[in-house]
């Protein structure tokens, strides 16, 4: 399957692009459901993305917020992908928002894995970033774990992963959750993960992200 490339002259520029269609999406799920759900990357790209999407028009108090994956570590540590939803996108209009955080208790991951598996809300849209070494989420190369996480047949919505070369163990929703997201939107800035992004689309094998390739997926770029 193809993937659908927009690119952009300036991260600005794809921050306003990216959050017009997200908005498009929750909306079309509002109109049909009355609800809608997102679930966002961490890390330290996509503070102007929600930026953009926190003074975005939506009826916020419709829509549910979560992460496509999280470190195990407490809420308010500067690693903590919680703490810049909060920070950057629950903020303005979409402090409406219900936010469904993947770590309530950095001691028990198990209960928060256990708990997740039934208040995961049904994904209307997941916006994927990407590392340079071609993980995605928490899907990391070389991880123990990373097999059931790319499983397109896995019963786990969501699984613990330690990355052999990042800092905290994480929590992750795997691949066969993220397929049933409605749209999968992947976020990426740099020559560098360009390269990768491109050798990924035509080897699904070299790169966690590769997997991604094969269901429907746009990317926003810039430079
Ligand atoms: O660890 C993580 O890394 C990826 C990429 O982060 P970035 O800072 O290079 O954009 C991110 O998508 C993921 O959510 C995060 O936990």
């Amino acid at each position: 399957m193809s993937p659908i490339w927009h690119t952009f002259d300036t991260a600005a520029a794809q921050a306003t692009a990216l959050a017009d269609a997200i908005a498009g999406w929750l909306q079309t799920a509002i109109e049909r459901d009355g609800t809608a759900a997102l679930a966002v990357s961490g890390g330290k790209s996509p503070i102007a993305l929600f930026e953009a999407l926190a003074q975005t028009d939506l009826d916020w108090s419709r829509v549910t917020v979560t992460l496509v994956d999280e470190r195990i570590v407490p809420a308010g540590h500067p690693d903590s992908n919680a703490r810049l939803v909060r920070e950057h996108l629950l903020v303005g209009r979409a402090a409406a928002a219900r936010f469904v955080p993947l770590v309530t208790d950095p001691a028990d991951p198990e209960s928060d894995l256990e708990r997740l598996e039934h208040a995961l809300p049904k994904l209307t849209v997941a916006v994927l970033g990407m590392g340079e070494d071609g993980h995605t989420a928490s899907l990391f190369p070389d991880a123990a774990g990373l097999a059931e996480g790319l499983a397109p047949d896995s019963r786990h919505r969501i699984i613990a992963i330690t990355p052999p070369n990042a800092p905290h163990r994480r929590l992750t929703l795997t691949l066969a959750e993220l397929a049933r997201a409605e749209a999968r939107l992947l976020a990426i800035a740099g020559q560098a993960k360009r390269a990768v992004a491109t050798i990924a689309e035509s080897d699904a094998q070299r790169y966690p992200v590769g997997a991604f390739f094969a269901l429907p997926l746009t990317v926003y770029w810039s430079p």
